[in-house]
């Protein structure tokens, strides 16, 4: 149904993506709760979406981003490279999402300082997006330890 609405164009409303952010966020839990890592690839456009997923952590208090098990990586690239992927996506009928829908997306994006949302350049090859992906969070967690040498 979702996807059918934004193949018209039509931007999803908060309470079209609640039922999917919230099966996400069971998903994510079945996962810890077993010990196990996942790694996740959606849109979360905003502090509450993400606040949804967060609740994955069984322990998770709202507001300590820095502590909660699920943490965030934010695919930075220009509205120009964006469409352009797009455009080439859904010409080769690859996708339900028009182009046309990018501006709504961006509209909603809120991404603040201080929620520690790891930024990277998704510009470069799939693989250097890894690379500097985990690069940030070993930077990240290398902080947090303190060095006994
Ligand atoms: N690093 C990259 N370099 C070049 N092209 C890329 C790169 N990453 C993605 N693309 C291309 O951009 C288009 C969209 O990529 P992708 O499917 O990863 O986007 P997405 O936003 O994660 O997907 P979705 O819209 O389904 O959530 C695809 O056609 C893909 O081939
Ligand atoms: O919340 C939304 O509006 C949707 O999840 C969209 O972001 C698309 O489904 C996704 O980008 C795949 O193209």
């Amino acid at each position: 149904m979702e996807t059918a609405k934004m193949s018209k164009g039509i931007p999803l409303s908060d309470a079209d993506r609640t039922p999917w952010l919230e099966s996400l966020r069971d998903a994510i839990r079945d996962r810890l709760d077993r010990g196990e890592d996942v790694a996740v690839s959606c849109s979360a456009l905003q502090l509450r979406y993400r606040e949804i997923l967060r609740a994955a952590d069984r322990s998770y208090k709202p507001g300590d981003y820095a502590t909660c098990r699920v943490q965030f990586v934010c695919l930075r690239a220009s509205a120009e490279v964006i469409t352009e992927r797009m455009q080439r996506r859904s010409s080769e009928g690859k996708h339900f999402m028009p182009a046309s829908l990018l501006q709504s997306q961006l509209d909603l994006l809120q991404i603040d300082d201080g929620e520690g949302v790891t930024e990277v350049d998704a510009t470069v090859r799939p693989g250097d997006i890894v690379r500097d992906t985990v690069a940030q969070f070993r930077e990240g967690l290398a902080s947090t330890v303190p060095s006994c040498f």
